[in-house]
C-alpha cells in the first residue's frame, strides 16, 4: 500500500512566551500543501522502518515508527509491516516533513482498525506538536502548542505558490530557543488571515512570521536568502513557513499557475538549492 504524506505551510505565525513545560504559546493557520513524501507500508515478519533519503532516521529514531508504537498503544493491535518512506519534503524545512509521515501512518492506522472517518487527533501531541494537523490533514487554526486545532475554510484549495528552500536545514527546537533570545510578541492578526481565507483570498499583508528573527539569529544566511529572494521575485514577497528555512511566494492571481511555474524556473536557473511550484489544498491519501 502506498501513503502519501503531505507538506504544510505556515500562514502567519505568532508566537508566545515559553512555558513552564518547555514549549512555546502559538497562533497560526496550518494549510496543506501538495508536496508530498511517500510512503511504501508492506506486511514484514519485523516491523521495520527505512528510507533511502540520507539524513533521515532509520528505526525507532523515525517518526513514523513512533506514530506506529502510539497507535497500537492507544487504539489498538496493527499488523506487522515495514514503512520505507521516499522524501519529496525537505528536512528540517519548515514544512513538517516528519509529522506529515507520522500523520499519514496514524491515518493508516485508524482506518485499518476499522474506525470510521476522520481519525481522532486526540493525543497524537505527544508525537510532536504538529502531528495533530497532519492526522487531521485539513486546514485549521492551531492554538496552544499546536495541538489545539479549529477548522477553517478550505477556500484557498487549488492556489498556487512557489516554495524555495536553501539546501540547508533549521531544527525547530534551536529556533525556539533562538526566540527566547530576540523574540518579541508582535500585532496578533490572525483574524486577518483566518477572514480573507473565508473570503477566498490570501491577506498578505497580514501574514507574519515571529520565528523568522529567531531563525536569522540561528543562521545569519537566511537573511540573505530571503533578500535575494525578494530581489529575483520583485515586488513579491517572500513568508517563512514554520520555523523555516522554506519560504513561500504567491503572484497576483494565485489561481494561475502561470507566474508560480515562471519563478520555479526564475529560482532554479538562479541556483536555489529546491525549489517547487505547488497548489494548496488537501490531495489523495492513499493509492
Ligand atoms: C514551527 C511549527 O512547525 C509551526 O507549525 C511548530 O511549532 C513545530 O512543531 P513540531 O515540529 O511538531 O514541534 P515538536 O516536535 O513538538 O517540538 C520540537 C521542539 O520545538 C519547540 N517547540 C515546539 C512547539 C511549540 N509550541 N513550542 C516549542 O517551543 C520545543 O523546544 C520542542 O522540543
Ligand atoms: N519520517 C521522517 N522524515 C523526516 N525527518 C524525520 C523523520 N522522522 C524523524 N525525523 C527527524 O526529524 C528532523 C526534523 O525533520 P522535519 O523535516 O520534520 O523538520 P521540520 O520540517 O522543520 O518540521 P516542523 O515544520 O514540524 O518544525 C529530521 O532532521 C530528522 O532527524
Amino acid at each position: 500500500m502506498i501513503l502519501w504524506a503531505q507538506a504544510k505551510i505556515n500562514l502567519g505565525l505568532w508566537v508566545g512566551p515559553r512555558q513552564p513545560t518547555g514549549y512555546h504559546l502559538v497562533d497560526t493557520v496550518m494549510y496543506p500543501i501538495e508536496v508530498k513524501d511517500r510512503i511504501v507500508l508492506e506486511p514484514s515478519h519485523t516491523l521495520r522502518c527505512d528510507s533511502d533519503t540520507p539524513g533521515v532516521p532509520v528505526g525507532e529514531q523515525n517518526l513514523m515508527m513512533r506514530a506506529y508504537h502510539w497507535a497500537r498503544e492507544h487504539w489498538g493491535p496493527l499488523p506487522t509491516v515495514r514503512m520505507a518512506v521516499q522524501k519529496q519534503i525537505p528536512l528540517g524545512a519548515g514544512l513538517g516533513g516528519g509529522s506529515a509521515d507520522a500523520g499519514a501512518v496514524l491515518r493508516w492506522a485508524w482506518h485499518e482498525l476499522g474506525f470510521g472517518p476522520p481519525p481522532a487527533v486526540e493525543g497524537t501531541e505527544a508525537i510532536g506538536m504538529d502531528v495533530p494537523f497532519f492526522v487531521s490533514g485539513r486546514p485549521a487554526r492551531a492554538r496552544h502548542y499546536g495541538e489545539l486545532l479549529t477548522p477553517v475554510a478550505d477556500r484557498l484549495q487549488g492556489f498556487w505558490v512557489v516554495l524555495a528552500n536553501p539546501g540547508w536545514p533549521l531544527a525547530t527546537h534551536v529556533v525556539y530557543r533562538a526566540w527566547d533570545e530576540v523574540g518579541r510578541e508582535s500585532d496578533n492578526r490572525i483574524s486577518e488571515v483566518i477572514e480573507g481565507i473565508e473570503r477566498g483570498e490570501l491577506a498578505v499583508d497580514g501574514l507574519q512570521n515571529d520565528l523568522e528573527k529567531a531563525a536569522f539569529r540561528v543562521d545569519p544566511r537566511l537573511q540573505a536568502f530571503r533578500q535575494a529572494l525578494e530581489r529575483w521575485l520583485f515586488p513579491v514577497p517572500c513568508f517563512l513557513s514554520g520555523s523555516g528555512a522554506t519560504y513561500y511566494m504567491l503572484g497576483s492571481d494565485p489561481a494561475d499557475p502561470e507566474w508560480a511555474y515562471w519563478a520555479q524556473d526564475r529560482l532554479r536557473d538562479r541556483g536555489v538549492a529546491w525549489v517547487m511550484a505547488a497548489r494548496l489544498g488537501m490531495g489523495k491519501d492513499e493509492e
